[in-house]
């Protein structure tokens, strides 16, 4: 499934290139506000800190809501108290956009994370470009030496990479890279699998000095409680504040940890 999603997100890349080629979309990269500091925004602190996202559909769910005004929703996570909200820009199975991205930017201040399946320069061109501070690297997802050369590219665009792993080998990957903000991703993304049990396992082996975030699974200020035990400084959380009741308060609950 993990293959599928990169090899969709690449084709609609592509296609997207060919009218607006890799020099102008560069261009508007370059012209951009300068990205925020997410480290700062992410840093640990006395309570966990949360970055919301902006999530219509996903494979293992299919919908999860009719989001008709990303903008909106990411004012109301702002405002709850998110420290970065993640949108979601794959348009096949979570029916994302740049045009989401673009529109929650413009209206939040803190950092924005363009989650996606991002496997070349010119879709971190487009994460700049559109406004991300933020840009997602699943460690499954790319060979090391691929890896390496995009962390580096999202660094020298002034932007963060959020490193995602899923076991012990993609975090000393992390690990090898030098980077500062490193995710455990509970679920599987080939079999969909939820584990909220591995940020624990795996939180130790993540070096001292990074900033740690445990992502997906959680449904309840509970779920924020244990990954706070186990080492978590940041949740990212998508489902529950999107099929749930008011986000504002949501997110008042789950940063109490
Ligand atoms: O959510 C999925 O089904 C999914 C499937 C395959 C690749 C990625 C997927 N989701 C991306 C995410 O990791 C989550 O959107 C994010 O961590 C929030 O998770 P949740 O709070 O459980 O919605």
């Amino acid at each position: 499934m993990l293959a599928e999603l990169v090899a969709g997100a690449l084709e609609d890349a592509s296609r997207r290139q060919e009218s607006a080629p890799q020099a102008e979309v560069e261009r508007r990269a370059l012209a951009a506000a300068p990205a925020l500091d997410a480290l700062s925004f992410l840093a640990p602190a006395e309570r966990i800190k949360v970055i919301a996202e902006v999530k219509r559909a996903s494979p293992s769910r299919g919908d999860l809501a009719d989001i008709a005004d990303p903008a909106g929703l990411a004012a109301r996570y702002a405002q709850g108290g998110a420290s970065a909200i993640s949108v979601l820009t794959e348009g096949r199975r979570f029916k994302g956009s740049l045009a989401d991205l673009e529109a929650v930017r413009a209206v939040v201040d803190v950092p924005v994370l363009r989650k996606d399946f991002i496997a070349t320069e010119y879709q971190v061109l487009e994460a700049r470009a559109s406004g991300a501070d933020l840009v997602l690297l699943i460690v499954a997802a790319l060979d090391q030496e691929t890896l390496a050369r995009l962390h580096t590219f999202i660094l020298e665009l002034g932007m963060t990479p959020l490193v995602e792993t899923h076991d012990a080998t993609e975090v000393s990957r992390a690990a090898d890279l030098g980077a500062r903000l490193v995710g455990v991703n509970a679920r599987n993304l080939s079999t969909f699998e939820l584990d909220r049990d591995l940020f624990g396992r795996l939180a130790d082996r993540i070096p001292e000095g990074t900033i740690r975030v445990a992502e997906s699974a959680v449904k309840t200020p509970a779920d924020v409680a244990h990954y706070r035990s186990a080492g978590a400084d940041v949740v990212l959380v998508g489902e529950a504040l999107v099929t749930g009741g008011d986000p504002v308060t949501a997110i008042e609950e789950f940063t109490v940890s």
